[in-house]
């Protein structure tokens, strides 16, 4: 209980902090000529290197209330089959500006819902992206998949494309809260698609779960653990509800009043985590748990680990390439994101235009904040010895920069000549002391929930 009173002190129960997927967060992008921007940052891709390639499938054919995703509800195959088309064109644009034999390190298709799409859509895609830019070796290419969306014959054409990775949606199993979430899914539906994923050899398998949802208590919180560890999945993301309404129109259908409140929600998590851990997972950054042996744990072992829109990641690549509507796209230089209504990007695409509308060139600053804040994010501390040797900053700066955030939180940061660190009782609070080295937040924003 001290803890808990502790953590309300530094106002983790009020605050509203970005998820730092990107430094700056996304809202912070502006359009100022970032079409041009872009078009050289792409003509600057070194020859022969290799990238990591995002592709967003902006359609579901049920939209559950819950989801703060980007995506469209379609109970037609039409606007699917265009939307392809355009991602294919987007793909020969992209190629025509680029230097030659760039491979991809990673492929993820994201969403959305990329298994709405039949296998001969899902072969033709595969098929134009691996022409365009081969998979490594060690290339990994990863899919979502909804389990109430997918059969034997999709699944069977994802394998065949050479899908190494699955990532399946499931939220929570209990009934209720299913039914307060818009999102019935059965058991037996979720254990279908593990078995069939299984069964195409998928070596790697990620679950989402969430906390925070209306309904859930620690008893249902602790069955929707058990019964997503029988289904063994390689990794999970256990995601805090973000209940941001006046972002996601569908979520004014969640029962607000039945939402737990935020000492609630730590409770939840912990009750998640306290799981995890005992069935043997290991804690990645703020959210996420994997198998020891899993290469998301190693890389966090090794210091390798990074955070990018897709979350945490043990991929090395300085090029993340976004296709598709609202895509964010990551250059050494800097950010562009795509326009984020499928008609807009659609129009732009047709045009024979780049389809980024916003987008953010880094500062000198920016780099050494963001690198900051994704060491604070993955590992939680922060090592004087790479900020000295990759960004110039001087011990001493970052005694004058650690000082205040030292005296306002503590016992949760501890700094050493080494390294800042943020303590185990200070985990909670993780977004929240990655703000204080975010040049740019300041006054009301429309952020989430720090727990
Ligand atoms: C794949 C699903 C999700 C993605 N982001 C979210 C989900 C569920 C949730 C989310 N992302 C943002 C917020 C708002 C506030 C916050 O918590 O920080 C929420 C609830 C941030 C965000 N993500 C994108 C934008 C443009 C923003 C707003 C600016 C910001 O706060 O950073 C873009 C974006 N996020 C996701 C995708 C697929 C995507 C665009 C392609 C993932
Ligand atoms: C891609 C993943 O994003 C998560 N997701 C979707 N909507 C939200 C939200 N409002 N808050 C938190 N996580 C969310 C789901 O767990 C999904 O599986
Ligand atoms: N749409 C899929 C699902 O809900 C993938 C996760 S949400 C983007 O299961
Ligand atoms: S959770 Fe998945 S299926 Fe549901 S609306 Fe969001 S993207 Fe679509």
């Amino acid at each position: 209980m001290k803890q808990v009173s502790q953590l309300q002190e530094y106002g983790l129960f009020d605050a509203r902090v970005p998820r730092y997927t990107s430094y700056p967060p996304a809202n912070h992008f502006a359009a100022e000529g970032i079409s041009d921007l872009a078009q050289d940052w792409i003509a600057a891709i070194p020859a022969g290197c290799e990238i990591s390639l995002y592709v967003h499938v902006p359609f579901c054919r049920r939209l559950c209330w819950f989801c703060a995703c980007r995506t469209q509800g379609t109970q037609s195959l039409d606007p699917v089959r265009i939307y392809v088309e355009t991602l294919l064109s987007e793909l020969r644009q992209l190629r025509a500006r680029m230097p030659e034999g760039v491979r991809l390190s990673r492929l993820h298709w994201g969403g959305g819902t990329p298994t709405l799409l039949p296998p001969d859509l899902i072969m033709q895609l595969a098929g134009a992206i691996f022409d365009t830019f081969p998979l490594s070796e060690q290339g990994e290419f990863s899919v979502e998949i909804d389990p109430t969306e997918i059969d034997a014959p999709r699944m069977a054409a994802l394998a065949a494309a050479g899908m190494n990775r699955a990532s399946i949606g499931v939220q929570d199993f209990n009934p209720d809260i299913q039914a307060a979430i818009g999102r019935p899914q059965s058991f037996q539906v979720t254990a279908q698609a593990v078995s069939m994923i299984r069964d195409h050899g998928i070596e790697s398998l990620n679950a989402d779960i969430l906390y925070g949802l209306p309904h859930q208590d620690n008893m249902r919180m602790a069955e929707t653990v058990q019964k997503l560890m029988a289904l063994s999945p390689d990794r999970v993301a256990l995601y805090g509800y973000a209940h941001v309404p006046w972002m996601s129109k569908r979520q004014v259908m969640i029962p607000e009043q039945h939402l737990p409140d935020p000492r609630s929600r730590l409770t939840l998590f912990q009750t998640a985590r306290q799981l995890f851990l005992a069935d043997g997972f290991s804690e990645i950054g703020i959210d996420h748990f994997a198998r020891p042996n899993d290469s998301l744990a190693r890389a966090r072992n090794l210091g390798r680990l990074r955070r990018n829109f897709q979350g945490y990641t043990d991929d090395r690549s300085q090029i993340l390439l976004g296709l598709g509507a609202s895509s964010i796209s990551r250059f050494p230089q800097g950010y562009a994101q795509n326009a984020p209504a499928t008609g807009a990007y659609t129009a732009l695409v047709r045009a024979g235009r780049l389809p980024s509308t916003r987008g953010h060139v880094f500062s000198a600053e920016d780099r050494w904040r963001g690198r900051m804040i994704e060491s604070l994010m993955c590992h939680f501390h922060i090592e004087t010895a790479e900020m000295v040797r990759d960004y110039g900053i001087s011990p001493s700066q970052l005694t004058h920069l650690y000082g205040p955030i030292r005296a306002k939180f503590r016992n949760l940061v501890r700094v050493t000549p080494h390294a800042f660190h943020i303590t185990q009782e200070g985990r909670p609070l993780t977004r929240i002391i990655a703000q204080q080295f975010d040049a740019y937040a300041s006054g009301p924003n429309s952020h989430s929930q720090a727990v």
